[in-house]
This record gives structure tokens, sequence and C-alpha cells, in this order.
């Protein structure tokens, strides 16, 4: 199934920092399963809701998506459903850029694959971060759905994603 996937989830509770500490761990046994396909791979920070009991701060989860390489990084709360749905919209938004299936590219395609901004790694200035897609939430929650630059490419009917909790 992992080996199979074309967009990982890797999903900690911010109430516990031992979930947290085991992302490394996590991270670096989908990447050995995966065996060097560049599948995107999305940090979630999740119960959200529980502010008052929070032992991983957002910004903790966002450094350790940037330094582990990681697609994203969001939070969410199964239980309020903040932002559940941007977490499969990211992970579905980043299989889609991923190269799922080599794309048949028509010169008009190229032209326009060309003509995209080039997104890239995530900017320590916040007005940088504002234009990348890094969202500071009323909450404080940092959401950070910028994706690392990928190859243009075609979604196949079979995209699976995989959810490590
Ligand atoms: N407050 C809150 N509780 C949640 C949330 N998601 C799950 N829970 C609660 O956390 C407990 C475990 O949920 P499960 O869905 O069984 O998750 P799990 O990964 O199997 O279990 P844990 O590792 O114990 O969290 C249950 O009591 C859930 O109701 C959330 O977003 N907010």
């Amino acid at each position: 199934m992992l080996r199979e996937s074309q967009a990982i989830l890797i999903v900690y509770s911010i109430v516990s920092e031992a979930s947290f500490d085991s992302v490394l761990m996590r991270v670096v046994h989908a990447r050995s399963i995966l065996e060097g396909r560049d599948v995107p791979i999305i940090l979630v920070g999740a119960k959200a809701d529980l502010e008052n009991y929070r032992q991983v701060s957002s910004s903790s989860g966002l450094q350790l998506a940037r330094e582990l390489g990681l697609s994203a990084f969001l939070e969410c709360s199964a239980k309020t459903k903040y932002q559940v749905d941007e977490v499969f919209e990211t992970a579905v938004r980043q299989m889609l850029v991923e190269k799922v299936e080599p794309a048949r590219s028509t010169e008009a395609d190229s032209q326009r694959d060309t003509e995209q901004p080039t997104e890239g790694s995530v900017p320590e200035d916040a007005e940088e971060q504002r234009e990348a897609g890094i969202h500071t939430e009323p909450s404080g929650a940092v959401q950070e759905t910028n994706p690392a630059p990928r190859p243009a490419a075609r979604a196949s009917s079979s995209n699976r994603c995989c959810i490590i909790i």
C-alpha cells in the first residue's frame, strides 16, 4: 500500500510530544519503502482544537517539515473539522503535480507549464511566506501548503493516498 501511494500524510497529535518525536522515524520508514520515488509527504498536526493542552508548537511542526524537505505542513482537528478538507485538498493538489504518469505534453502544454510560477522552498521572511502560501491562522496555527517544485504531470485514475498515524 505505502509502496504504491502517490501521496503520504504523516499525522501526529499536537498534544503528544511522543507522537511528534516519532515523525522522523515514520518519514525515514516511508522514504525507505518508496525507494527514491518522489512522492509528496505531508505533515499533519492533529487535534488542533486542544490548544490548551498543546505540547507541540505550530512552528516546530513547520520547522520539522522544512528540515525533512516535506511537501506541506498543516494542523487540523477531526473533532471540529478545522482544516480537514484542506489536508486532503493539499494531498490531492500535490498528487496532481507529482510524476504519476509521464505527461504526453503538447506544445501548448509546455508553453503553459513554463508560464506557471515556480514554487520553491519555504522562505523565512513573513512577506515572502505570505506570497508562498503560508498562512497564520487566527488561532496562531501555521499552515504551510506551498509544495516543493515538482514536474508537471497527469493524475492517474488509480491515485492513492496513504495516511500514517
Ligand atoms: N479533541 C480531539 N480528540 C480527537 C481528535 N481526533 C481524535 N480524537 C480522539 O482521540 C482518541 C483516539 O482517536 P482515534 O481516532 O482512535 O486515534 P488513534 O490514532 O487510533 O488513537 P490515539 O493515538 O490514542 O490518538 C479518541 O478518543 C478520539 O475521539 C481531534 O481532532 N480532537
